[in-house]
């Protein structure tokens, strides 16, 4: 089926007034480094390349094993289902200078990766941000990997050196981390907290990565991308940035918002609150924005983003739910699906995919200009965030227990 089939499947193109380049940034090749995909406003160019939603066939694997079906199989099916989609906008596109844009760091699901949310990263990019898309090395991925110094080859005779991996960079050995179920009679929360807290460290680690690369610093990428780095000096305005992520990605906005106060603002999609300490409720200053789906929450997840309601920055702490949507309306995946197929799966509600998404990236703009301090005109939306909308509903639609 893949992207050229009938029913026109695909990623859609983002909307706003700026074409949208996209390279993928590996530093410090070990598991220890950061790993991002970074979206940005680019110069337009109609020949331009475009990325590879599923960038390689481990990815295929990892989902597989997330799912729990066998990977022989499944490999197959993702591939040909998946394997040719591409992302709508232009590989390593030439950066397109006009001031300083916002940041937005974006933190991934449970079982997904870097790529999966590349129409909510597209849209931005396209309104005049700058995102990172981390890929956690917590082993909540789905998979991802990374590089191994290539083992110094026992000394031989002078007269055959070791020949290098010519694939791997500088002869680096590529190594993949799948996603880590739990194991039977393992308790969930203490692997889930542990993984939380990594996973906030990841973000403020890509964004110090921001931080060097804005300063003009040659970087060293480990992926040898045709980007040159050095043309974004100056490009990210540090004063306005922001944390975004999808369920276990949203738990991820709130434990980073509360470990660097440079995340001025958060946006939690779906947030899945169960990894997150009891003490952080209180602990967290910074703007939150709920986004929900209509079929993820329950009272008790609901009830702990109260929590964070309940303080005094109250007037900050906003929470929609967009009718008609599912936990998956979130990443690509909903897109990628004829309908029936969609359903099943769970991948698609009963809103128009591209709806659903509207309303999210809409809001989220209006959002991210009062909390940012733009001067943009996303406050065209700002009745989205009070939930004033027919497929929105003010709060939750979660009737809470507790
Ligand atoms: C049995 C597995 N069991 C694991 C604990 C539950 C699996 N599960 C429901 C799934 C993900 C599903 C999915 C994907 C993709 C296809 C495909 F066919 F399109 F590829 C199909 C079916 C399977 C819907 C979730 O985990 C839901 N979820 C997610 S889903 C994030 C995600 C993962 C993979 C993606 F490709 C895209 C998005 N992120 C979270 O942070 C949290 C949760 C739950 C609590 C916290």
């Amino acid at each position: 089926m893949g992207n050229s089939c009938s029913n026109n499947l695909g990623i859609p193109p983002a909307k706003g007034p700026n074409a949208v380049g996209c390279s993928d940034f590996m530093m410090d090749h070990t598991v220890e480094g950061t790993f991002f995909r970074l979206y940005y406003p680019c110069v337009v160019s109609d020949n331009a390349e475009k990325p590879d939603w599923i960038p390689c066939k481990g990815y295929f694997y990892g989902l597989a094993d997330f799912m729990k079906i066998n990977r022989g199989l499944s490999e197959k099916i993702f591939n040909y289902l998946f394997g040719s989609f591409k992302i709508p906008a232009a590989l390593n596109g030439s950066y397109k200078q006009n001031g300083k844009y916002p940041v937005v760091i974006f933190s991934h699901g449970l079982g997904a990766f870097r790529t999966l949310y590349s129409a909510i990263c597209t849209e931005l990019a396209s309104q005049g941000f700058i995102v990172a898309s981390v890929e956690h090395r917590d082993e909540s991925a789905s998979a991802t990997y990374f590089y191994h110094q290539k083992p110094q080859e026992p000394k031989k005779d002078e007269a055959s050196p070791p020949k290098p991996n010519p694939e791997a960079p500088e002869n680096l050995v590529e190594e993949w981390m799948y996603y880590r179920s739990l194991k039977p009679g393992e308790s969930e929360f203490p692997l889930r907290n542990k993984q939380v807290k990594q996973r906030a460290d990841e973000c403020i680690k890509a964004l110090d990565t921001l931080i060097q690369i804005n300063s003009g610093k040659n970087m060293e990428n480990v992926l040898q991308t045709e980007f040159d780095w050095t043309t974004l000096e100056n490009s990210m305005d540090l004063c306005r940035i922001a944390v975004m992520g999808h369920s276990f990605g949203g738990a991820t906005v709130v434990e980073a918002l509360c470990k660097d106060v440079n995340f001025k603002c958060g946006i939690a999609l779906d947030a899945w609150m169960f990894p997150l300490d009891e003490e952080i409720y209180v602990r967290v200053k910074q703007p939150i924005f709920f986004i929900n789906s209509e079929k993820f929450q329950w009272a008790g997840n609901i009830s702990r983003m109260r929590k964070l309601d309940s303080s005094s920055t109250s007037m900050q702490r906003k929470m929609i739910t967009i009718k008609g949507t599912v936990h998956q309306s979130f990443p690509d995946f909903t897109f990628l699906t004829g309908n029936w197929i969609g359903k099943i799966l769970k991948l698609k509600g009963e809103i128009d995919p591209q709806v659903g998404i509207d309303l999210c990236n809409r809001a989220s703009l209006a959002f991210l200009q009062r909390h940012l301090g733009l001067n943009k005109d996303f406050n065209q939306w700002d009745h989205l965030i009070e939930g004033k909308d027919h497929n929105l509903i003010p709060g939750t639609n979660v009737t809470e227990i507790s």
